[in-house]
């Protein structure tokens, strides 16, 4: 079995009386994308900066490629786009790669970095006359230059457009395929559906739900049929039943087996509906909910 990169065993970490990260115990490994996912203060920014070496848990322990994030060889191995950017404005794009290529012993070309991010042609302008999402997508490249074991994105497409974060999308996947391991925070749903390949959610510092985006959404939401009709008729396995007018929506575990009880009732209905819940579904119902239990239940993976 391969070693995870990165590894938390029943860690905490409180600033003062506020418990950041709570008990929280994960491996991540090798390969693939795992996005970390909670409502703003769950602890995502905790986790990660313990993950990077820069904040110490108050109690349990932090591996990072199997040693501690706080030697400075092991952080050669991480790659780390922080929320905000921050470039120099007078450099040019490829000085600022070259300046920056000259940490790592094995940088990726120029050429090649630029490219994966759609930044060819760019390399002459000075950093401060870029577009924010240029600037954004070049600081989020940079993670990437060092050709390092994981890269920790917090939030990195904020602001860009459409087609911008799908340079972006391209470069991250570019680097998984080729054996990369991504810890990415990020508040578009679409996006942690489309990157991630398992979803961890934090609620208030616990681990509430891990697992792929569909077991988390499935195991935090219910499916539902919506339809129209005069009268409702009493189906079986229906673990709710709200009527607007004649709309009706039914929750359930099943939509096949219900659809299939309604037809067989003979109930005269219009309009059927499927809704299956989405992972944004899943995380409002999360945020919504009253202070996780200190064991949370398990989601298959
Ligand atoms: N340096 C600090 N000093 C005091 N409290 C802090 C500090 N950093 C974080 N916290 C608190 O710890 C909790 C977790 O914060 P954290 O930034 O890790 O959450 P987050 O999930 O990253 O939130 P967001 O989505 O808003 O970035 C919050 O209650 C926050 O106010």
């Amino acid at each position: 079995m391969t070693a995870p990169v990165a590894r938390l065993l029943d860690v905490s970490r409180s600033y003062g009386a506020t418990v950041a990260l709570d008990h929280v115990s994960l491996d991540i490994d090798p390969g693939l994308v795992l996005g970390l996912l909670g409502p703003n203060g769950a602890g995502k920014s905790t986790l990660i900066n313990l993950v990077c070496g820069l904040r110490r848990p108050t109690s349990g322990q932090v591996e990072l490629l199997g040693g501690s994030p706080q030697e400075a060889g092991r952080r050669k191995g991480l790659g780390l786009t922080p929320q905000q950017t921050g470039l120099p404005e007078t450099l040019r794009v490829r000085e600022v790669v070259d300046f920056v290529s000259r940490h790592y012993p094995a940088p990726l070309p120029a050429g090649e970095l630029l490219e994966r991010f759609g930044l060819t042609g760019l390399e002459r302008r000075q950093t401060g006359s870029l577009s924010g999402g240029q600037q954004r997508r070049l600081a989020v490249s940079l993670a990437f230059l060092g050709q390092p074991r994981l890269v920790l994105l917090d939030e990195p497409t904020t602001g860009l457009d459409v087609s911008a974060r799908r340079s972006v999308w391209d470069g991250i996947r570019t680097y998984t395929g080729q054996g990369g391991t991504i810890l990415l925070t990020s508040h578009y749903m679409e996006e942690m559906e489309a990157l991630s390949e398992r979803i961890v959610v934090l609620n208030q510092g616990r681990v509430v739900a891990d697992g792929t985006p569909e077991d988390v959404t499935a195991a935090t939401s219910r499916q539902a049929i919506s339809f129209h009709a005069t009268e409702g008729p009493e189906l079986a396995g229906v673990l709710r039943h709200e009527r607007d007018g004649d709309r009706h929506l039914l929750y359930t575990e099943d939509t096949d087996q219900i659809i299939r009880d309604l037809v067989a009732s003979g109930t005269a209905f219009s309009r059927l509906e499927i809704h299956r819940p989405s992972l944004e579904d899943a995380f409002l119902r999360i945020e919504s909910e009253p202070a996780p239990s200190a064991h949370p239940a398990e989601v298959p993976r």
